[in-house]
């Protein structure tokens, strides 16, 4: 009689560098078989290989270019056709800065296909097909920039935003199926990432910068303590629960009948 193992399988975009590598090697060590995304085909080709080999799992490369609507569209279907796959990265991301009233609008266009609409899409794809099994993960990378006005960020800063009020609509909307839906809030990681938005990520002071294997550890360890938010180096999970409960108060004043008194004549 042959045995059959089935074995969870994750897909992870942006997995040809930084942060995405790091988590399909650990979700490789650990018995997922793995589709990797990303443009590099070289450098995909050489994980699975180097992942395979180690770690005894199938891996499987999708070559793709996410800021284009074939690349993501190649990537959603192949979610939508796999009920196999029950975990989701969502990863592939990218800085382009620049002061609003200096903006290169083809570069604005271009990352926010990649860091709001292709995720947004393979976010779509891969709930539709986890609620229909009554399983799955998705982990979904914001950015502590989310919470930062900085003077030139803000297309990646309102990016990083999308994706947090994006995956909280989805962790509300994940409710009672069975989907687990993780926002992640990386710091400074000492990737590539910088370099491509044309920083020195020597210019961050090193106690600012945490490594993408530290990063990726404290992420899968969130989700065993069911975790939904995974903000790794903010001391206090508190201070984050502090931030919620302000925002309702807001919420609930927004939207009265009447100006509030300040606006009144004579105050
Ligand atoms: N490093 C940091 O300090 C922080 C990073 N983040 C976020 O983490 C995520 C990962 O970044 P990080 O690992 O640091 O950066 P890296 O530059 O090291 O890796 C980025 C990955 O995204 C992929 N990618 C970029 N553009 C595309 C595209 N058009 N289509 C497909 N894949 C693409 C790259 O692959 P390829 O070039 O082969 O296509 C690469 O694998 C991003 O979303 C980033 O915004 C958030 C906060 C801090
Ligand atoms: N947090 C980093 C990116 O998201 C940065 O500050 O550059």
């Amino acid at each position: 009689m042959t045995m059959t193992i089935i074995r969870p399988r994750a897909l992870v975009t942006g997995a040809s560098a930084g942060i995405g590598r790091v988590y399909a090697e650990h979700l490789a060590r650990t018995g997922h078989d793995l589709v990797l995304v990303a443009r590099r085909a070289d450098r995909l080709q050489a994980l699975a290989d180097e992942f395979g080999q180690a770690h005894r799992v199938e891996v499987e490369i999708l070559p793709a270019d996410l800021g284009t609507r074939e690349g993501v569209e190649a990537v959603a279907s192949r979610l939508a056709a796999d009920p196999a796959v029950d975990m989701l990265i969502n990863n592939a991301g990218y800085a382009a800065r620049g002061r609003v009233a200096e903006l290169d609008f083809e570069a604005l266009e271009a990352m926010l296909q990649v860091n709001v609409l292709a995720l947004s899409r393979l976010s779509s794809a891969a709930m539709a097909q986890m609620i229909a099994a009554g399983r799955g993960t998705i982990i979904n990378i914001a950015s502590g920039t989310a919470f930062m006005q900085m003077p030139g960020n803000a297309g990646y800063g309102a990016s990083k935003n999308y994706v947090l009020a994006f995956t909280r609509h989805m962790q509300l909307e994940a409710e009672g199926t069975g989907v687990r839906v993780q926002l992640l809030v990386p710091g400074v990681i000492a990737t590539d990432f910088h370099a491509v938005a044309g920083n020195d990520l020597a210019n961050f002071p090193p106690e600012r910068v945490m490594s993408a294997e530290d990063l990726v550890v404290a992420s899968l360890r969130a989700l065993e303590m069911d975790e939904t938010i995974c903000i790794p180096s903010l001391p206090e999970i508190r201070d984050w629960d502090a931030y919620v409960e302000a925002e309702a108060r807001v919420a609930a004043g927004v939207s009265r009948d009447r100006v509030a008194p300040r606006y009144h004549n004579g105050g």
